[in-house]
This record gives C-alpha cells, structure tokens and sequence, in this order.
C-alpha cells in the first residue's frame, strides 16, 4: 500500500483521530487518515517558503475539501521531502519560542506525538504547551518525520523513565534524525486499570496496554494473575478493549483515556513504585536561544577513542569546568557493534563499541560548555549535541 511513508493520524479534532483509530482497530489493519485541515496547515507553509512552488504544490494537493478521507500517498510525500531538502539548505534564524502557545506565524503550536488521543505522551505535550494543537501519530517515526516535514512544529517522545531506565529505542532515533530537543517534561505517571461499564478487578484475565506501562505493574499484575498483552501506546488499549467489549479484557491507561473510550475505572495507582515518573523530550527543527534567565542542561551523543581512561578524560573535562553531569548512559553502535582491539593477533579481543548519551547542566551558549566539547573532541571520534533546553521544574 502506497501510505507507508508518513502512516499518522493527524486528527485536526478528537473526531478525527477517534474516527482513524476505530477503523484500526475494527478492519485489523492500518488505516491512515489525514484530516484535510492538518494538510492545508502544512501547505499554507510551505507556499509562504517559495512561492515558485506554488502552482507545483497547489496541483500536487488539489484545493482540498473537508473530508477525512483526503490522504498523503507515497510519491506527494517524497516529492515534499525532496522540496524540504531545500529549505534545510537555506540558513534558518534561531528560534525563541519557549513554552510559547503561540507560534511564529500566530497560530497554535501543534505538537506531535505517538498512540491515540489520552496516551501520557499527550499529557506530557499539553504540559509543555498548554495552548496547543495535539497531533496524533501511529509511530514515534511518524512524529520525527511529521517535524521535519513541517506537518507540525514540534514533537513529544518517552525518553526514560524510574522503573525501566532509558528508552534505547528512542535515543536512536534522535542519532537518526537531526531535530533539535528544545525541551523536557517529567510526569508522575499514575496508572489507571480499566475496564467495560461494571466489570470488576476478579473479572479480568487478560490486560492490554503500553510495554513500559505493563512493566511498571508488573508485581500488581502477576498478584492478580492477569495476562499481559503489548499494544502499541496505553490509549490504543483503551480503545481495543471498549470496541471489542470483551469484560475478561482491561488496559492500562489515562484517566482521560477512561473518560475518552468510555471505560470505568476498575483501579488506580497500580504502578509497583508509586515514584514513577517519565522523562520526555520536545524536539524542533531549529534549535532554541537558551535564556539566561533559567537553568539550562544540554544533551550530547559521543564515541570515544580507544585506550585507558579515555572515558575518564572524557568525564573530567566536565568536572574541570564545574559543570555537573545529571545524566550518562552508554549504548552499542547500532550499525558498528563490535570493535577489534589489535587484529595483528589471532583471537585478539573485540569490545563493544559505545555511544555515550550525557546530558550536563549548562547551556551551549556559556563559555564552560563550548570550552569542555572542545577538549572533549580531543578524545572523541564523534560528538554531536542534540540540544541545549531549560531544566524541567514543575511550576
Ligand atoms: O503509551 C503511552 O501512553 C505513552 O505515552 C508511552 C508511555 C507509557 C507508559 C508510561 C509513560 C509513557
């Protein structure tokens, strides 16, 4: 099918999106529905980039209706991509929208995020731009590319979180792409089991929801004797459950998720660690102007030479400075694994080659941290920072 390029719902209301995401579930396949509004938004922007593009885009969309049913095949979309290329070539000023509702242009910020409308990830927008537009999509690949494509302005993913540590899967993505992190948003994640109308806790033999989300009530979940099923977010399992109207099924879910898919409420606070709480990022196609005014951290990828206490080095550059590092993780190179060590010898050692995540609380605009990544390339094959970003406080 000609859709794979771009597979989001981008809902321009709950009605929308709700309407995408029955037909998901219902046909058992992905059905992907653009909402005409969300395509009209995205085009009134790139007109405003190049008018000589004009007539091209205005045949390549036609002048659109209001119907769900207007969708993005695959060749619009690679003919968009080949026509952003362009645009990232032109230099773009910084941006200083921060927490700001209200976008350059004077319309509302729309965020991106991944799963149904009443995922945490959705929350954790609404927390960082109380005013915005949410925009669901069926992958958090579709939200990297929702952002670079300009369908939106920003976009929200799961970082990590207390029970399970970092999500690996979604620093990846942030090497694969080069959106900025122009933010973070950390929530106490209350999980709620849920069920159909008046169904009771002894009833449930089966419960749907998110990976992390089934992790993090695991011990509940075993007590109970209940079998765990992954579904692609915690919403999504919300709304299996309430269209299949099977009661032995619930799904672990949102508050609004609950009051969304129209399911009770057969429990709260079922995480194993009541201190649970989720890191998420807020990614941008430009970079923020840090402001002096608020602590900032920012985040970096490197991989380090080989040697003794080469990560020592590395780590010391920071401290010289008397910047503090508030987070380090390490990861296998995906696409180069293993490192051979001295191939001069048969059977001669190979390690795993390591990416190092850090994340160091000063901002790239102060003399410290440009001075630190400079003496930090002494040791380094590769750095890039992903972003510098005001530290999360609740307000
Ligand atoms: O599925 C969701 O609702 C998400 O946003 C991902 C998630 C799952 C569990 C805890 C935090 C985030």
């Amino acid at each position: 099918m000609a859709l794979k390029v771009l597979p989001m719902w981008a809902g321009a209301n709950q009605s929308h999106s709700q309407l995408g995401a029955s037909c998901f579930v219902q046909n058992k396949k992905k059905v992907h529905v653009f909402s005409s509004c969300r395509v009209n938004l995205a085009k009134c922007e790139i007109l405003r980039h190049n008018n000589v593009e004009k007539k091209r885009l205005m045949s390549l969309y036609g002048t659109g209706s209001s119907s769900t049913d207007e969708r993005i095949d695959e060749s619009q979309i690679t003919e968009l991509k080949g026509f952003h290329k362009d645009l990232y070539s032109l230099p773009r000023p910084l941006s200083a929208v921060d927490r700001d509702p209200i976008g350059s242009n004077g319309t509302k910020v729309r965020v991106a995020y991944q799963g149904l409308p009443g995922t945490y990830s959705e929350i954790a927008a609404l927390e960082a731009y109380p005013m915005c537009k949410t925009v669901p999509c069926d992958q958090i690949e579709s939200v990297f590319k929702a952002v670079e494509l300009w369908l939106v302005d920003k976009g929200v993913l799961p970082i990590e979180n207390s029970v399970g540590g970092s999500i690996h899967r979604n620093y990846d993505l942030l090497l694969r792409h080069r959106l900025h992190i122009v933010g973070e948003v950390e929530l106490v994640v209350n999980h709620y089991l849920l069920g159909l109308p008046g169904v009771r806790k002894e009833e449930l033999t089966h419960v749907l929801s998110d990976p992390q989300a089934l992790e993090q009530c695991e011990i509940t979940l075993n007590k109970l004797g209940i079998v765990k099923v992954s579904t692609e977010d915690t919403a999504g399992a919300a709304q299996i459950v309430a269209l299949d109207g099977i009661r032995e099924t619930g799904a672990i879910a949102t508050l609004q998720a609950a009051e969304i898919y129209g399911l009770d409420i057969v429990a709260q606070t079922i995480q194993d660690d009541s201190d649970n709480v989720t890191r998420f990022l807020i990614l941008a196609r430009e970079p923020i102007i840090p402001r002096i005014d608020k602590p900032h951290k920012t985040s970096i990828v490197f991989t380090l030479k080989e040697g003794p206490g080469v990560l020592f080095k590395a780590l010391a550059v920071f401290a010289h400075r008397d910047i503090n590092i508030s987070k380090i993780d390490s990861r296998p190179q995906r696409n180069r694994p293993l490192r051979i060590v001295d191939d001069s010898n048969k059977g001669s050692p190979m390690y795993f080659d390591y990416l190092f995540y850090i994340d160091f609380e000063a901002t790239m605009a102060d003399p410290r941290a440009q001075l630190a990544l400079t003496h930090l390339k002494e040791f380094a094959t590769f750095l890039r920072v992903l972003g510098s970003y005001p530290i999360y406080k609740v307000l």
